[in-house]
């Protein structure tokens, strides 16, 4: 399904907030993860805010597969909306226990309308251990593993996601980030997801709507976009694309797994999937470097042979980015402005890109 396609969801929705303007027309698929992507203030919450109806928007549009929650004078109500919204810090009933936590959530749904049953949504997030135990008792990452189950529970036809992981530190990120690829994996429920961190994104969504100041700047598929020059600004030092592949070979004595691109192989930290199983990884444009030569007695596992597509200015001074085809995917390197010159890069040219091997063994 694309975003394009009368399944989809469109939002359009113009309101001011004090100085603040947003103006946003935005068309995504109904299934799979879309990132919202935003640098602070560029008014991400404020258009979740508009998409579950607690901002009133005169004139705003809003269908989701197929059905209309506001056109014209018609605007559902926040609690007509059959809606998930998980919010950056879990905000649990503290004097309920994880299970009513989550069968207070359910039991506003009427029984014919429960499309996810509290087994999945406990099985999905790994709670079951937990159920009987009170909020002030869980991590912070428990605690946000409930909350979206929650989200869950009312059998939503769209999860909202408002940086669901900005409370937490990098392990607990790092607990619940696999949890959020089961959801993406195992439920046909669209979520839009807002994040600041490129990294998130690349892990988790499919399509990606960029705001900036109050307006959508880009929106599309993530890998296309996010191999867009014209967005290096937006990204800043984040610039970087996700590559799709499939595994190969596992190495168990170097600890290595060798990845499939196209023709090109990869090599990456040992991965736990099985062989044939497609896997994303994400190559930041500041870890590859460039060679005319293929470079021989090098330390770098990955060098693959690429060609120019086009080049544009960082938005660090000095530096150039320098986007390159190899034949199934794309790559985008960061090199300085003097490499540039020194080795004359430019469009059509066929050199070598480098992958800093450490970049891949995280
Ligand atoms: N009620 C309000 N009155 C006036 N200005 C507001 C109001 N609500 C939000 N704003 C302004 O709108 C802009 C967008 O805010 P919003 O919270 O939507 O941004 P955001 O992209 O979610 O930011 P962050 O990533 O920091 O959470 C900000 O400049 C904010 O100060």
């Amino acid at each position: 399904m694309t975003a394009n396609s009368a399944d989809a969801i469109h939002a359009r929705f113009a309101l001011r907030l004090g100085t603040f303007a947003l103006d946003v027309d935005m068309q995504i698929p109904s299934r799979g993860v879309t990132a919202l992507f935003g640098h602070s203030g560029s008014g991400k919450t404020t258009l979740l805010r508009c998409l579950a109806g607690l901002v009133a928007v005169p004139g705003g549009y809003l269908r989701v597969a197929g059905d209309v929650w506001q056109k014209g004078a018609m605007v559902r109500p926040t609690h007509r909306r059959p809606l998930g919204y998980v919010f950056q810090e879990a905000s649990l009933f503290a004097h309920l226990s994880v299970r009513e936590n989550l069968t207070y959530g359910q039991s506003r749904v009427p029984a014919a309308q429960r499309r996810v049953a509290l087994d999945t949504a406990v099985e999905l997030l790994g709670i079951g251990p937990l159920l009987d135990r009170r909020p002030e008792g869980l991590s912070g990452g428990e605690r946000q593993r409930v909350a979206i189950a929650r989200a869950l529970a009312v059998s939503p036809r769209w999860l909202l996601m408002d940086e669901p992981l900005a409370s937490l530190d990098f392990a607990r990120k790092q607990e619940i980030l696999p949890y959020l690829e089961r959801l993406h994996d195992d439920l046909d429920i669209p979520v839009l997801y807002v994040s600041h961190a490129p990294d998130e994104i690349a892990r988790l969504a499919d399509h990606i709507v960029v705001l900036s100041e109050g307006q959508v700047v880009a929106q599309g598929d993530l890998r296309e976009t996010l191999a867009r020059l014209d967005l290096a600004g937006t990204f800043a030092n984040d610039v970087g694309v996700v590559i799709e592949a499939a595994i190969a070979q596992h190495d168990d004595a170097d600890h290595l797994t060798q990845l499939s691109v196209g023709a090109a192989c990869l090599y990456v930290s040992r991965r736990p999937e099985a062989i044939g199983h497609r896997v994303r990884v994400r190559v930041h444009a500041s870890d590859v470097s460039l060679s005319l030569q293929q470079p021989q007695g090098t330390s770098i596992l990955n060098v693959l042979p690429a060609q120019v597509v086009e080049l544009a200015d960082s938005p660090v001074p000095g530096q150039v980015l320098v986007k390159l085809d190899l034949g199934q995917t794309t790559l985008i390197a960061r090199i300085s402005a003097r490499s540039r010159d020194h080795l004359a890069v430019a469009p059509g040219q066929r050199l070598w890109a480098q992958i800093k091997s450490v970049a891949l063994l995280r």
